[in-house]
């Protein structure tokens, strides 16, 4: 029988299997931030152990880092991140702290350094670590021990979860976007939908994404409970590595692509689930609910918590967001546009809410946070900055910033967000505060509007 893509990579790591125990993989590239990895650097050090291979180790800061230029004032944050420093020193590992050009959140720098590839094992202490699937390789987030365990051993014990592939239909109509199917998806299949699997986003709407558009999907496996996310290489993943600094050259390009293309699910190999969405139905999607599958299609209204799969779970979002089932979701006003974090904070994303902001002016409180200093670099380049600015939105450093609140950048209690973040949970960008999840169009849209808008409704 054939085998998946999922199956195939897997297999490529194990290092040591025996019965009833956990696979031993293979580790490909460890990547580090400062939330996750101090007692697994404290773990190393009280047992006398070095980190095997720095060399596929790299660290960032993004999660706690302010995005105006200046010093960190909070002392935890602070704390967090001059421990990663000196860890790093100390365990010679390549770190990108704030203020380098290489800076950025930690899903975002990989892709584009180059060093996330099809076929490899990536793992990191977060979730969203299921960004690189997109790629083709097979990653997932870790918790502490295990990033103790991989810095120390270069390999994971992991049980090989189920495969589920999602076949998206038909084609993606105009204006809608990657953001738009994942949220979509989850909507569909709800936040434990994909539990115990490794979905392989699969189907002509997949392969016509843009890689930024696969990370987009990629990264919201996990709102979906999955393990991981993956989509087969194919020459648009090639195009994109091609050049990058961590991508092979030469007659080693040539030998990696060859082997790449092998990486694809065999056309008579069964996945363990099989999940179908037409994406020709789709349109702009928007979550009003506290939990990313708590979304509908900004056309729709509120839905009454008697006809969600989960009533008593609907009514107590609704009243954490101070709203009404039969509201349309157009009428909802927002004090603050988010457009940023791994999930949609590349250039394209930036682009995107550039085009519906270019000669437009925001009503809304609006940040726009690179993901990465090279994204902001990149999108100097182009003028972007210029066109946010002339529209009245923040232009900042790279950082994980409002996505979550653990720097500066928070929504106050009762205040109400469109954001292009991946989590909508109660407080999530700061105590109290109410979180949309839209794409980065939808979220520009809302800004010149000061509620829930799809640009094509300006
Ligand atoms: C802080 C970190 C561990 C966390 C994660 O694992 O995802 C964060 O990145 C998030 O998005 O909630
Ligand atoms: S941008 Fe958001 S989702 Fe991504 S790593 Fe940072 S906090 Fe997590």
């Amino acid at each position: 029988m054939g085998r998946t893509l999922a199956e195939k990579v897997w297999e490529q790591h194990v290092v040591r299997r025996a019965d009833g125990e956990p696979d031993l993989l293979y580790i490909d590239l460890h990547l580090i931030h400062e939330v996750t990895s101090p007692q697994a650097f404290d773990g190393l050090r009280m047992a006398g152990r070095k980190v095997r291979r720095p060399d596929l180790t790299i660290a960032t800061e993004d999660h706690n880092v302010p995005t105006v230029l200046g010093p960190i004032a909070d002392p935890v944050s602070k704390a967090q991140v001059e421990t990663l420093r000196k860890n790093a020193a100390e365990f010679g590992v390549r770190l990108h702290p704030m203020g380098d050009a290489g800076q950025g959140v930690v899903h975002i720098i990989g892709p584009q350094f180059g060093l996330t590839q099809p076929g490899m094992t990536i793992v990191c202490g977060d979730s969203h670590t299921s960004t690189h699937g997109a790629f083709g390789g097979l990653a997932f987030g870790i918790g502490t021990s295990e990033v103790e365990h991989v810095l120390a051993t270069q390999t994971l014990p992991a049980y090989r979860p189920k495969t589920m592939a999602i076949e998206v239909t038909g084609a993606l109509p105009y204006g809608v976007t990657a953001k738009d199917l994942i949220l979509a998806i989850i909507a569909k299949i709800g936040t434990g939908g994909g539990q115990g699997h490794i979905i392989e986003y699969r189907g002509q709407a997949v392969r016509d994404l843009s890689m930024e558009g696969r990370m987009t999907v990629c990264n919201m496996s996990i709102e979906a409970g999955a393990r991981a996310g993956m989509i087969a290489p194919d020459e648009t993943t090639f195009a994109y590595l091609e050049g990058r600094p961590h991508a092979p050259t030469g007659q080693a390009w040539d030998a990696a692509v060859e082997y790449w293309r092998s990486l694809r699910t065999d056309d008579d190999a069964v996945f363990d689930t099989v999940v179908e969405i037409d994406a020709s139905t789709l349109s702009p999607f928007v979550t009003w609910g506290t939990n990313p599958g708590q979304g509908a299609p900004l056309t729709s209204a509120i839905p009454a918590p008697e006809d969600t799969s989960d009533p008593a779970a609907a009514q107590r979002a609704l009243d954490y967001m101070g709203l009404t089932a039969g509201t349309p979701l157009s009428d909802i006003e927002v004090d603050t546009v988010f457009v940023g974090s791994c999930t949609n904070g590349r250039l394209e994303d930036l682009r995107a809410a550039a085009d519906v902001l270019r000669g437009r002016k925001v009503k809304a409180r609006t940040l726009i946070v690179p993901g990465s200093m090279q994204v902001r670099a990149d999108a100097e380049a182009e003028g972007l900055h210029e066109v946010f600015q002339a529209a009245g939105a923040e232009w900042r450093q790279a950082g994980c910033s409002m996505c979550l609140g653990m720097n500066p950048d928070t929504l106050s209690p009762g205040e109400r967000s469109a954001s292009t973040s991946n989590r909508n949970f109660e407080g999530r960008q700061g105590k109290g505060g109410r979180t949309h999840l839209v794409s980065p169009a939808v979220a520009a849209a809302s800004a010149v509007t000061g509620r829930l808008t799809a640009p094509a409704d300006l």
